[in-house]
């Protein structure tokens, strides 16, 4: 097992492969085979922060590919307890434009055949699901964004596609009547496996188009969303350092009393 080395541990998505240069590179093996790449470890703004891009640094790994658990647990391994999640995504309303950073509360799961739980044999476990994400972890987000000049979306339902095609017009239409405001494809196992681990969990969702269901045209492309995300890579960077350094330290969220009670299969890194 590995020794505490972080306490935040940041998954960097599309376009965002890497995040500052002065960091170690750590190789953690975990049950779950390994994570999508070696976890940067360091101290950023003053706090210990592991990194991962859950693609891998060359996007090797498609959405349905990428070794969910691995990542989360080898971050738990190093000690991390708070996990900032920023990803690209596609808005299924006219308000949220391109450029736009939203901080989700709600998600649905739209994707199948991925594995969804640490918990499968040994014992059934049941984690509270309902409030996805970490209370603390969103409100901090929302405030540090607007503290940093952004004009952040609170709140708002993220749909999670299995990918990796993007969606239809009339499955985009129809994600956007159901009031649904986000479209992505790796939030989730992503965020019920950090719910699992104990640990906290806070998207940060980046507005890079606007599928293809808002407006007339060829719908939503792979090269505008690395295009549009590249736009934005280094104030979203920036605001990341920003949340890191203001995420309070203790833990007073519901997140870590998650498994409490509950006999585990498995132990915890
Ligand atoms: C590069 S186009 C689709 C790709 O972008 C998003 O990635 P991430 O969530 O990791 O930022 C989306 O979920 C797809 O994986
Ligand atoms: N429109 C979209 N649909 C799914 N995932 C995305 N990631 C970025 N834009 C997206």
């Amino acid at each position: 097992m590995a020794t505490t080395t972080a306490e935040i541990g940041v998954i960097g998505g599309s376009g965002f492969y890497s995040f500052l240069d002065d960091l170690d590179e750590v190789t953690v093996e975990t049950p779950y085979g390994p994570p999508s790449d070696p976890i940067a470890v360091g101290t950023v703004a003053g706090r210990r922060v592991a990194f991962v891009p859950r693609h891998g640094r060359d996007h090797r790994y498609p959405p349905h590919k990428i070794p969910y658990r691995a990542n989360l647990w080898a971050l738990r391994s190093l000690g991390v307890r708070q996990v900032i999640a920023p990803s690209a995504v596609g808005s299924l309303t006219p308000a949220h434009g391109i450029g736009t950073l939203a901080v989700p509360d709600q998600l649905v799961d739209r994707t199948y055949g991925r594995i969804q739980t640490y918990y499968d044999e040994g014992a059934a476990i049941h984690v509270s699901f309902a409030d996805p994400y970490c209370p603390t972890g969103r409100r901090t987000a929302v405030a540090t964004a607007r503290e940093a000049g952004w004009d952040p979306v609170d709140g708002g339902t993220l749909v999670v596609i299995e990918g990796p095609r993007f969606s239809t017009r009339a499955e985009s239409q129809w994600y956007a009547a159901q009031g649904w405001t986000l479209v992505g494809m790796t939030g989730h196992p992503e965020a019920v496996l950090a719910r699992e681990l104990a640990l906290c969990y806070t998207p940060m969702c980046l507005v890079t188009d606007l599928d293809a269901g808002i407006e007339e045209g060829e719908g939503v492309t792979m090269e505008e969303v690395f295009r549009v995300f590249a736009q934005n890579v280094d104030r979203l960077r920036t605001l990341v350092v920003r949340l890191i350094e203001t995420l309070p330290a203790d833990r007073s969220c519901p997140c870590p009393r998650t498994l409490d009670g509950m006999k585990l299969p498995i132990e915890l890194p």
